[in-house]
């Protein structure tokens, strides 16, 4: 009996490389829910959840429109957040990422991040199958959870533009990674959102 959850980051948005917060999707973001839609096709979902902004909620519409049993729903704990500011460990580096970001913002994320994990990362009875489309530092943060890797190292994690990230739990086990931003699903021209060039 195993509980997987699939983590899936969100298609490209349409205006996104303008530094535009939210959009549409894209015709790449649309062609890349397509694809990862497919590539969860085979799978007796039980439930998939979505973040509430347009570019998720729209990746979430593409994937139910190509698997009719799946009825998506919104939930804010997938909400795009920060999930920590700056800790005694966090390297310097780091730093001016968070020049422009409140306190507010850092508290309201932290808090958000406590109660996702609460809510999704608890054992179900049977096996399940959970899809949860959501933004780059939520997953980093919930990958970060089931290493118990330090809280500053969701900074180091980064996921392309519906690539596949998949977590389980065996019965009794503690929750593992079972793979890390897949994106053989994605054709190389389709493999978005990550800061750093793959050199391979
Ligand atoms: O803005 C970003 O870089 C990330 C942060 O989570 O969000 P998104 O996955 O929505 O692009």
């Amino acid at each position: 009996m195993t509980h997987y959850i699939y983590l899936v980051r969100h298609g490209e948005h349409q205006d996104a490389e303008h530094g535009l917060a939210d959009g549409p999707l894209s015709p790449r973001g649309q062609r890349q829910a397509e694809l990862i839609a497919d590539r969860l096709s085979g799978l007796p979902l039980d439930a998939v959840w979505h973040s509430p902004l347009l570019r998720a909620n729209e990746t979430a519409r593409a994937i139910a429109a190509r698997l009719p049993s799946v009825d998506p729903e919104p939930t804010a704990l997938l909400f795009d957040c920060v999930p920590t500011g700056m800790t005694e460990e966090t390297p310097a580096a780091y730093e001016p990422f968070f020049g422009s970001i409140t306190e507010a913002e850092l508290e309201a994320g932290r808090a958000q991040m406590f109660d996702a994990v609460n809510e999704f990362l608890v054992r179900k009875p049977g096996d399940v199958h959970e899809v949860l489309i959501t933004h780059n530092f939520v997953i980093s943060w919930f990958v970060r959870e089931v290493l118990g890797a330090p809280e500053w190292r969701w900074m180091t994690l980064n996921q392309a533009h519906c690539g596949l990230t998949v977590i389980a739990q065996k019965q009794g086990r503690p929750w593992t990674l079972l793979t890390h931003n897949d994106t053989g699903h994605l054709p190389v021209e389709l493999r978005t959102g990550i800061p750093d060039t793959m050199p391979v």
